[in-house]
């Protein structure tokens, strides 16, 4: 079996409760409330900013030419396509862009970065790989889902979020990240495995907290 589909098979009750989420079950049938989904767009552009910085480490302990060259596109995409969305969104609340990006990440935001930032920058790539990917995989199969619904993707707010994450060129990034994953963790010891595994764990559930948080609209978790 490949390491993917061991991850992919062991986090279903997690992975499921990111889909059941009321967050995310309110963009499927567009009765989020606006707020709520404009404190995530802010917290999820700060997010994005460190994120993309995750591909840069990705450049530096890449070993060949075609590893560089697909975390570059990732930064690039990252920086310019999905962010481009948040530019979009922070227009139609008729909010400048630098609002987004001089905001003050929340607690949860610092801790989900920050643990990926640490992991990436201490770890082999295989570790900065499974801590980046749950991030990609997730929404894409949430994009994926929230695509089915009838009439989702037209929505007339919540239907551009819902085309970034299930388009084709969203879902090629990645594939290629899980297909990376595969290739570094063929033949590692079992130890090993588990620690992939448990840096897969730790950012699938960072992925909950931050569902939690923008439903909540938080920047501290006992926020009422
Ligand atoms: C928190 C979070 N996780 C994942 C993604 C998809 N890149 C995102 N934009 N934000």
């Amino acid at each position: 079996m490949k390491f993917s589909e061991r991850l992919h098979k062991e986090l279903q009750p997690i992975w499921r409760k990111n889909h059941a989420h009321p967050f995310v079950k309110g963009i499927g049938d567009g009765t989020l409330d606006k707020e709520k989904f404009r404190f995530f767009m802010v917290q999820d552009y700060l997010y994005l900013m460190d994120y993309a910085k995750l591909f840069a480490i990705g450049v530096v302990k890449a070993k060949d030419v075609e590893t560089m060259g697909r975390f570059a596109r990732l930064l690039d995409g990252t920086l310019n396509e999905e962010m481009a969305l948040h530019r979009e969104y922070a227009k139609k609340f008729g909010v400048a862009e630098e609002e987004f990006e001089s905001a003050s990440p929340s607690p949860t935001t610092l801790a989900y970065t920050h643990y990926m930032l640490h992991v990436g920058q201490n770890g082999t790539l295989a570790d900065l790989v499974a801590a980046i990917l749950p991030c990609m995989w997730s929404y894409w199969e949430i994009g994926k889902e929230l695509n089915e619904i009838p009439g989702a993707s037209e929505h007339e707010f919540y239907g551009e979020w819902i085309q970034m994450y299930s388009s084709d060129e969203f879902g090629q990034l990645a594939e290629w990240c899980i297909e990376l994953l595969d290739e570094l963790t063929v033949g590692l010891p079992e130890a090993d495995l588990k620690r992939l595994e448990e840096i897969f764990l730790n950012t699938t559930r960072f992925e909950y907290m931050f569902w939690d948080m923008s439903y909540n609209q938080a920047m501290w978790p006992t926020d009422e």
